[in-house]
C-alpha cells in the first residue's frame, strides 16, 4: 500500500509513518519518472528548476546540497549553472539515485544515500540547500527544515520547489479534475503506476497552502522567506535564509 498524506502525519490504516510507503512508491517508479514528469507538466518542469537553482544563487565554490535528489535533475542544473560548484545528491531511495548515477555519473556530483530527517553532515555546511517535491512527502516538514536548518551555514540559502493545492478560482474545476482524473491515468499508461500518481494527486491537494508552508520555514528558524507560483498555482517555489547570526 502506498502512503496517505496528512498534514499532521497521522496516517491512514495505523501506520506509524508514511515515509517507508514513499521509499517503496519512488523505487517502484524511478525508471519512468523522468518521462512521466516532461508529460505530465507539459515540458514545463525544468523550468521551475533552472528558478530554484537561480533562487540558491552561486555558491562560490562552497558545498551545494540537493535533497531528495530523485533522478538529480537540480543537482545537475547547480552544477551546469555555477563553475565551481560542489553538490551533493541525497535521497532515500536506492532506485532514484541509481537513474541519478546512470544520467549524471560524470557530472561531478556526489551521491549520498540517507533521510532528510537525519542528514549525516555536520552543522554548518552548506552554502545552500535545494529540494524538489520533498516536504509534501514527509511526517513532518517543520522538523526536516529543522535539520535542513542546522546543515546550512548562516546566511545560506535553502529552495524548495513542491506542488501546492490550488486555490478556489474560476481555474479550479479544470485543475482538480486535471488533477484528480488526467494524473492518475498518465501515471498509469506512461509510468505503469496509478496509484503513485493518486497518492500525488492526494498528497497535493492534501499538502499546505503556500502560505502555510512560509509560515513553517519561518517556524523552522528561516528568515527572509518568500514564494511564488507557477503552473496554474499548482506549484510553489519557496525560499528562505538561515539568519547570519545563528
Ligand atoms: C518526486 S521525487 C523528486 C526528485 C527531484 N527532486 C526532482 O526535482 O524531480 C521526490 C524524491 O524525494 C525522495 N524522498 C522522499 N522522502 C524522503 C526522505 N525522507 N529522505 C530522503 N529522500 C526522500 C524520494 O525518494 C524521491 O526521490
Amino acid at each position: 500500500m502506498y502512503p496517505v498524506q496528512s498534514k499532521t502525519g497521522i496516517k491512514e490504516g495505523g501506520s506509524l509513518s508514511k515515509e517507508p510507503g514513499v521509499r517503496k512508491m519512488f523505487d517502484a517508479i524511478a525508471g519512468r519518472y523522468d518521462l512521466m514528469n516532461r508529460v505530465m507538466t507539459m515540458g514545463q518542469d525544468q523550468k521551475w528548476r533552472h528558478f530554484v537553482v537561480a533562487k540558491a544563487g552561486d555558491p562560490q565554490g562552497g558545498l551545494c546540497l540537493d535533497l531528495a535528489t530523485g533522478t538529480g535533475d537540480i543537482g545537475a542544473l547547480m552544477m551546469k549553472t555555477y563553475s565551481g560548484a560542489r553538490v551533493v545528491g541525497a535521497d532515500f531511495s536506492w532506485n532514484m539515485l541509481q537513474e541519478a548515477k546512470k544520467r549524471f555519473g560524470n557530472s561531478g556530483i556526489r551521491w549520498q544515500a540517507c533521510d532528510a530527517n537525519r542528514l549525516p553532515f555536520a552543522d554548518n555546511t552548506f552554502r545552500s540547500v535545494t529540494f524538489g517535491y520533498l516536504l509534501r512527502n514527509v511526517d513532518n516538514a517543520e522538523l526536516v527544515l529543522r535539520e535542513v536548518h542546522r546543515v546550512l551555514m548562516p546566511g545560506g540559502r535553502v529552495v524548495c520547489l513542491d506542488t501546492t493545492p490550488p486555490e478556489k478560482n474560476f481555474l479550479y474545476p479544470f485543475i482538480r479534475c486535471y488533477l484528480k482524473y488526467g494524473i492518475p491515468v498518465l501515471g498509469k499508461m506512461i509510468a505503469r503506476d496509478e496509484a503513485a500518481y493518486a497518492y500525488l494527486t492526494g498528497s497535493t491537494m492534501g499538502f499546505y497552502t503556500a502560505k502555510e508552508l512560509e509560515s513553517i520555514f519561518i517556524a523552522a528558524g528561516f528568515s527572509r522567506v518568500s514564494s511564488k507560483k507557477f503552473m496554474f498555482g499548482t506549484i510553489g517555489v519557496h525560499w528562505g535564509e538561515k539568519p547570519a547570526y545563528s
